[in-house]
């Protein structure tokens, strides 16, 4: 059967920042072989050229150009995915808080989003891919297999996010954490195109209290389930 009638799986994990989508969508993506797609990575490097750029942050047409025409490329280095924006490794870069900032509003461009669709939807191939972002589900590949949105709660978020960032000598207010948590939440789940909310066939999990291999174990159920049944 060609790849058109029968394309490869795609597992999506969507949910809000922090409910670990990332982690369980690497080890996932590793334990079937399929490959990744991060698709906050390209909201984070659409913030970070027009930072770069000095561009203005409300000017949707300026960050739609930028958008279309981003020159970058994901690499394989020592098992880590390398980030890549005009051939300059910027992996550390498009996770500071300022781009994290900058990405979450040039997410909530309509003309940033149509810009970016076609190449998510490139990521998609055999044997299969596992996508995270917030409208995987949704919009980027609403004919998905398997549709997990993945969430825990805006205290444990903060307090993973708190670990992370103490294991990296960066030390910040749990409670600053948790604002910010919040106000991203609200961003993502309240503006007008794709915004964050689980597919109608999505699998609810909320992992709060629930450790990254028992989350993973239930997610391997779900694609045994609905894949390799
Ligand atoms: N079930 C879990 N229990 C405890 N810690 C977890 C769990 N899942 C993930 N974590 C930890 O929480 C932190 C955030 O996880 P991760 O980066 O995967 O979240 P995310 O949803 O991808 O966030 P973002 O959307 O902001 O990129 C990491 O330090 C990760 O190790
Ligand atoms: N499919 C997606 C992926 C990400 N975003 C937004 C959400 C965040 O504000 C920002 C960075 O994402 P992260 O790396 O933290 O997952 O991009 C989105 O709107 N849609």
């Amino acid at each position: 059967m060609s790849e058109v009638n029968n394309p490869s799986p795609v597992i999506t994990i969507d949910g809000p920042s922090g409910s670990g989508k990332g982690t369980i969508a690497r080890l996932l993506a590793d334990k079937l072989n399929y490959a990744l797609l991060d698709s906050g990575a390209l909201y984070r490097l659409t913030a970070l050229s027009a930072l770069n750029r000095e561009a203005d942050l409300t000017d949707e047409a300026t960050l739609t150009e930028i958008a279309a025409n981003l020159d970058i490329r994901f690499e394989l280095r020592d098992g880590e995915v390398v980030s890549l924006l005009e051939g300059q490794d910027v992996s550390h870069d498009i996770r500071l808080e300022r781009v994290s900032m900058a990405a979450s509003k040039v997410a909530a461009m309509p003309g940033v989003r149509a810009a970016l669709l076609q190449r998510q939807r490139d990521f998609r191939q055999a044997p299969g891919l596992v996508a995270d972002g917030r409208d995987m589900g949704t919009t980027v590949f609403p004919d998905a297999p398997v549709k997990i949105f993945l969430t825990a709660s805006a205290e444990e978020r903060a307090r993973r996010r708190f670990e992370q960032l103490r294991e990296k000598g960066v030390s910040v207010s749990l409670r600053d954490l948790l604002e910010d948590i919040r106000a991203r939440d609200a961003r993502d789940m309240n503006r007008a195109t794709s915004p964050l909310a689980p597919a109608e066939d999505a699998v609810e999990l909320d992992s709060t209290g629930v450790d990254i291999d028992g989350v993973l174990q239930i997610v391997l159920q779900l694609v045994r389930d609905r894949i390799r049944a």
